[in-house]
């Protein structure tokens, strides 16, 4: 069963803060011990960078704290409200009204153009941007009536974070956002994320494998077998087209 939700006395300055966040999957000799006991706090409007090797607990950390899995032990609060003690309908109010994700592969809906796959959210959000200005937000006023087919790969990943930032979350949630881009157009793409992040303070949550996209965060975090090994500030953060690699 689960506890009544904790609520802190005092609205925290801090958007998430994390406590002991553990997630076991499994049990017995082959239980996968991908979270073990993180402690972390995260202030609104930052960009945040996620790296760590192939299955340091990156992407289990992310669907923890975006409310998509339960963790096995520990708390997640966010604006001084338990994430972790809240019932399904709950959690299901927080993905739809404050969180958005983007992931490697676009999922867009081939058969609707830019304008109609974004406005797959607008209609259903409270205070949504209209998709126009959401997709000119990530530069691509004139491909609004386009198929994902006419598109690039990085126009398609623009399109999916125009329908992430639509209603106005606020935290955004990249798993590999440039995992499938070449350099060029993952610039590009980090560009749109960049902008989104400044101009509407969306605090945003990246994971990548390239160290070289952490020179755009103000903070930097590194995974390693479950366990946060390195959290550092950035006081020289870096725009997207200054990056190379
Ligand atoms: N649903 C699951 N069931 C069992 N084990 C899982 C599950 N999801 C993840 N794991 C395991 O948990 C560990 C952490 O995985 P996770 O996907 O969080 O790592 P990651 O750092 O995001 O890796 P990658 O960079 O490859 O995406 C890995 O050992 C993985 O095999």
């Amino acid at each position: 069963m689960r506890r009544a939700a904790s609520v802190r006395a005092d609205p925290p300055e801090d958007l998430y803060s994390i406590r002991g966040l553990t997630k076991v999957y499994g049990e017995g000799p082959t239980a996968v011990h991908a979270l073990r006991g993180i402690d972390l706090d995260l202030p609104r409007s930052a960009m945040v960078v996620l790296l760590g090797a192939s299955g340091s607990g990156k992407s289990t950390f992310l669907n923890i704290v975006g409310g998509l899995d339960d963790a096995t032990d520990g708390q997640v609060w966010f604006e001084g409200q338990e994430l972790t003690a809240l019932g399904p309908a709950e959690l299901t109010e927080y993905r739809r009204n404050s969180v958005s994700f983007v992931f490697q592969f676009y999922n867009l809906v081939a058969s609707l153009t830019a304008r109609e796959n974004v406005a797959l959210i607008t209609e259903i959000a409270e205070d949504p941007m209209t998709p126009e200005d959401a997709l000119s937000l990530v530069g691509l006023e004139n491909r609004i009536d386009h198929f994902p087919s006419q598109l690039s790969g990085g126009e398609q990943q623009r399109v999916a974070i125009a329908r992430a930032i639509a209603k106005r979350p606020k935290v955004m949630f990249c798993d590999e956002p440039t995992g499938a881009l070449d350099s060029q157009t993952g610039v590009i793409v980090l560009d749109a994320l960049d902008q989104v992040n400044r101009e509407l303070g969306t605090t945003t949550l990246l994971i990548t494998h390239n160290v070289v996209i952490a020179e755009m965060a103000d903070r930097l975090l590194r995974f390693a077998d479950g366990a946060l090994v390195e959290d550092r500030d950035n006081a020289d953060r870096k725009s997207p087209s200054e990056l190379q690699w």
